[in-house]
């Protein structure tokens, strides 16, 4: 775009926002003749964890792939750590971990020597704030890869092996971390410890993360906003529990007296709860208060997207959105 300067004013250069590390306005993205984006807008700050969902072919991993620089978008504007990703040079690309869908390279090396291998590439890369690369023995502890340090690649399990990807993507200490279904095959040990490593990288070191997942729980768990990508837009963007408020107010209420089951739906649910107390106090029996989850928001929301049928899911998320 070209700036229009009036005569007599000075144009005024916006001073350089450092908080926001990913800045998408108007995405378009075109295979042959199809149209994948059709319009993508949506920013990520310091240190905040983003999850983009959608169904599958939405659009997810060419939008990542897109910010990662990996692929060339049709149309649109991108910045990343304040670089358009087209033109990253090296120096931008150090700041950028990337941990892809699990890779099968390197099977010989051990897993110790292929960090540090990888490891080095980042050293020149040094700032006051932020020593590069992760040491080794730090990160093997923090992916619980300690006691594999020295085995081979080829040797590691599946759950083990997407550890290391892990690792590979964080070993230098990137202030942008991207996450492509990062938990697929790990037990639940795993998944959890993982959790907290991804809690720790944001709140410790103020990494920002976007990562892609089809896993509802995952992304309620770890992402402070999520992306609804759906044909070709995002069609939802906030907390998951406002996501799941708005598109469901109404809060459902189980309970038994005298041995019969009850469910009734209120938007109040306090209220309600307090007039079934009042009327039938001890005779309330296993009492169950459940709100919409991010589930069935994101159910909602695609349904309607999809389907064409108007539900009033999406105006509600962006009514409400646009009051914040
Ligand atoms: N190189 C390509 N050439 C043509 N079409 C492509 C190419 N890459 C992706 N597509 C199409 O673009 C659409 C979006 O694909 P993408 O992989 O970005 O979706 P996704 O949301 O990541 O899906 P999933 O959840 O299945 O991983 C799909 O319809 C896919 O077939």
């Amino acid at each position: 775009m070209t700036a229009v300067e009036l005569p007599g004013v000075s144009a005024t250069p916006r001073p350089p926002d450092d908080d926001l590390v990913v800045d998408v306005r108007d995405l378009r993205m075109r295979y042959g003749t199809v149209d994948v984006l059709r319009g993508v807008t949506f920013t990520a700050r310091r240190g905040e964890v983003l999850a983009l969902l959608g169904p599958n072919g939405a659009g997810k991993t060419t939008t990542i792939e897109i910010l990662e620089g990996f692929r060339m978008r049709s149309a649109g504007e991108v910045g990343v750590l304040g670089v358009d990703p087209g033109r990253g040079d090296e120096r931008w690309r150090a700041r950028i971990g990337v941990v892809l869908q699990s890779w099968r390279d390197h099977g010989k090396w051990r897993v110790r020597d292929l960090l540090s291998h990888v490891g080095a590439f980042y050293a020149p890369y040094s700032t006051t704030r932020l020593r590069r690369p992760w040491p080794v023995a730090d990160l093997l502890d923090a992916v619980g890869l300690a006691a594999h340090a020295d085995r081979r690649v080829h040797q590691l399990s599946g759950g083990q092996r997407r550890r290391l990807d892990v690792a590979v993507g964080i070993v230098g200490r990137p202030e942008l971390l991207f996450l492509d279904e990062p938990t697929v095959g790990f037990d639940p040990a795993a998944r959890r410890e993982f959790h907290e490593l991804v809690h720790r990288l944001a709140d410790l070191d103020e990494t920002t993360i976007l990562l892609t997942t089809h896993d509802l729980d995952e992304a309620e768990k770890l992402a402070d906003r999520i992306l609804i990508l759906a044909d070709g837009r995002i069609i939802a963007d906030g907390s998951p529990d406002e996501l799941a408020r708005r598109v469901a107010g109404d809060v459902e209420i189980r309970w038994s007296r005298a041995g019969e089951r009850f469910v009734h739906s209120a938007t109040d649910a306090t209220r309600f709860v307090r007039d079934l107390l009042r009327q039938y106090g001890d005779g309330v029996e296993e009492l169950e208060v459940r709100r919409a989850s991010l589930e069935d928001a994101y159910m909602a929301l695609v349904y309607e997207q999809e389907s064409g049928a108007r539900t009033g899911a999406v105006a509600r998320v962006w009514q409400q959105g646009s009051d914040r």
